[in-house]
């Protein structure tokens, strides 16, 4: 019984407030994306100074998902929030290869971090709708995702502005969460 009252209070808590965060560098598409979550829809964005946070009611997860800006300056701040959370979604601009690089030494910053060593990862390689971007192979090489250790990661690429591969990554982090909960 006690069990079972402690499940309960623990999937209530749960509810109240699983922490994401959208990073990546300046230009990657962070926002657009949370907006897409928040919206469906594409909104106009300027460069993020600071961040942007919502709730987002996905699958009947109630997420609070915070955008940080990526511009080189306020990457430094983007550690202020990494304590609770549940999952990193990691937004690549896949169109960007020379700084593919610069994108995969903050992600290995970021993951080296004690706070976030429980959470999940969701790259998400965007702007696939433009021609000639970098594959998931290519990025998954770049990021060297397939080095990393207890780590519940996926790779999807999508597109923000369309939409499409956007659900199948957020149903793969809902799965996750879920699962690890
Ligand atoms: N073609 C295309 N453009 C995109 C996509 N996602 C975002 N963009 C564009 O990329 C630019 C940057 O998008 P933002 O969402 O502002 O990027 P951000 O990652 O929030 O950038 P910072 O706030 O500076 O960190 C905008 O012009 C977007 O319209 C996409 O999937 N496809
Ligand atoms: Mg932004």
């Amino acid at each position: 019984m006690g069990g079972t009252i402690s499940g309960l209070f623990s999937r209530l808590w749960s509810k109240r407030e699983v922490r994401i965060l959208i990073l990546g560098l300046d230009n990657a598409g962070k926002t657009t994306l949370l907006y897409r979550l928040k919206i469906g829809e594409v909104v106009t964005t300027v460069p993020t100074i600071g961040f942007n946070v919502e709730s987002v009611t996905y699958k009947n997860l109630n997420f609070t998902v915070w955008d940080l800006g990526g511009q080189t300056s306020i990457r430094p701040y983007w550690r202020c929030y990494y304590a609770n959370t549940a999952a990193v979604v990691f937004v690549v601009d896949a169109t960007d290869k020379d700084r593919i690089s610069t994108a995969a030494e903050e992600l290995a910053a970021m993951l080296d971090e004690e706070e976030l060593k429980d959470a999940s990862l969701l790259v998400f390689a965007n702007k696939k709708d433009q021609p000639g971007v970098l594959g998931a192979a290519e990025i998954t090489e770049a990021l060297k995702l397939l080095r990393l250790k207890d780590r519940s990661w996926q790779l999807f690429a999508c597109s923000a502005v369309t939409g499409e591969g956007v659900t199948e990554g957020m149903d793969w982090l809902v799965n996750t969460i879920q699962t690890q909960q």
